[in-house]
């Protein structure tokens, strides 16, 4: 690969150029001007190769201890949410990186997340006080959309050592953000990097059969419809013969009473280069929240294990009102699934609309107690939760 030389900066200190806060409405009005520099089909783009993509950016903890204290979280280690925020923009930066024409002064996509297909972390703590390497490439594309691949690594010793991997999914958009723009095809060099390829390619084809079976659209397997039916058996009332009186087993918690809500007023401060709230901010909100609830419902400290499968399904606009429900959905031994959804609210048509759904898996200290579903709707969101843990398991 090839090794540039690391960015000692800020990732979202970006919006700022020349020491003058970014105008915002103003470089949405002069972006329209790039409508012309898109091109009209894939092929006229110049293909790429990974490492024309692949970036090194340092977080300097270690050497610069006043940046410390805004990732600081009070069990003195990194406050995940701010990870999370720096890998978005570090996705986008990576995309940009990878579509960029040299003769071009100014890119005319607009990059947004689409997708956190997964986040696997193999370390529980993360140092407040070590510098962090992240590093990334594109490793997939299609017409319009790339597959960015980004590692973690926490120096010790002198030695980097892994902490996380991650896998976004970004979108070109036009310059107002309108409609789908093509990307750079992206050519792979090596039989290694033809199987990243190749892996990206399964991976959109998981997605898409993953969304099929989604128990939105499908009824559950009858492996799934026997868990549920245990489960109904095991919280009836054996004193009455009736199929209402419902009975927690011991060591269990109802899954209405595993939840909590949180609501966001997304003030400018939180826009991105496109005048819309940031990926990241959102993503650091409800791991926030879910983390929360992982804290209450265990008793004791969580660590994220697994971030899977966070759709960014619309836009959040500059002055929402952002609703956050979060909610266990499956518990195992000491691990916690958590599912938060967020929707914003409009005040003028009274209507809500999903922006978000997002997977959290933790593992708590001790174990926990199993949360039991009681309406058909409960058991879906329970089997969906089962769904995404057997598949965090599996990898990691
Ligand atoms: C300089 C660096 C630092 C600055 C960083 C600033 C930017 C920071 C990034 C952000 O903060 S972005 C804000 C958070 N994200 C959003 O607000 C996105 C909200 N969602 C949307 O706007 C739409 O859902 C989205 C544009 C993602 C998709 O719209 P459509 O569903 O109409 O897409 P379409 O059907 O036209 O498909 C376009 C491509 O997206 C792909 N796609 C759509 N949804 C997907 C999904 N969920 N997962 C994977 N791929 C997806 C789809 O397969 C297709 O790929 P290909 O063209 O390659 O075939």
């Amino acid at each position: 690969m090839n090794m540039h030389k690391p960015l000692k900066v800020k990732l979202h200190l970006i919006c700022y150029f020349q020491g003058k806060p970014f105008d915002h409405v103003q470089a949405m009005q002069e972006r329209k001007a790039l409508h012309t520099l898109l091109a009209k089909r894939q092929e006229d783009l110049p293909p790429r190769k990974m490492k024309d993509s692949y970036l090194e950016v340092i977080l300097p903890l270690g050497s610069q201890p006043e940046i410390r204290e805004k990732y600081l979280n009070v069990h003195n280690s990194v406050r995940f949410g701010r990870i999370l925020e720096d890998l978005d923009s570090l996705g986008v930066l990576i995309c940009y990186t990878h579509t960029k024409q040299e003769m071009q002064p100014r890119s005319p996509l607009s990059i947004v997340t689409a997708l956190v297909d997964k986040i696997n972390l193999c370390q529980k703590i993360i140092h407040p006080d070590c510098d962090i390497k992240f590093t990334g490439n594109v490793s997939w594309v299609g017409k319009t959309s790339m597959e960015v691949k980004m590692h973690m690594l926490q120096l010790h010793d002198g030695d980097y050592s892994p902490v996380l991997d991650a896998t976004f999914v970004m979108v070109a958009r036009d310059p107002e953000n309108k409609r789908p723009a093509f990307v750079n095809p992206l050519i792979p060099e090596s039989p290694e990097e033809e199987e990243i390829f190749k892996q990206g390619e399964l991976n959109k084809l998981k997605r898409i059969d993953f969304n099929t079976a989604s128990l939105l659209k499908m009824a559950p397997t009858a492996e799934e419809r026997n868990i549920v039916h245990d489960i109904f058996l095991n919280t009836l009332d054996t004193r009455t013969v009736s199929f209402q009186s419902r009975k927690l087993p011991p060591n269990a918690v109802w899954m209405e009473d595993a939840k909590l809500k949180g609501l966001q007023i997304c003030h400018p401060e939180e826009r991105n280069i496109f005048n819309r709230i940031f990926g990241g901010f959102l993503m650091r909100k409800a791991f926030e929240l879910g983390w929360a609830i992982a804290c209450s419902y265990g008793g004791s400290r969580p660590f994220i294990v697994s971030v899977d499968d966070i759709m960014f399904q619309k836009p959040v606009e500059v002055g929402s009102l952002l609703l956050l429900s979060g909610q266990v959905c499956y518990t195992e031994n000491n691990y916690i699934q958590i599912r938060v959804h967020t929707e914003v609210y409009n005040a003028n048509t009274r209507e809500n609309h999903t922006t978000n759904v997002f997977h959290f898996t933790f593992v708590s200290e001790n174990e926990v107690p199993q949360v039991v579903p009681k309406t058909y709707g409960e058991s879906m969101l329970y089997l969906d939760g089962k769904r995404h843990f057997t598949a965090v398991m599996k990898e990691i």
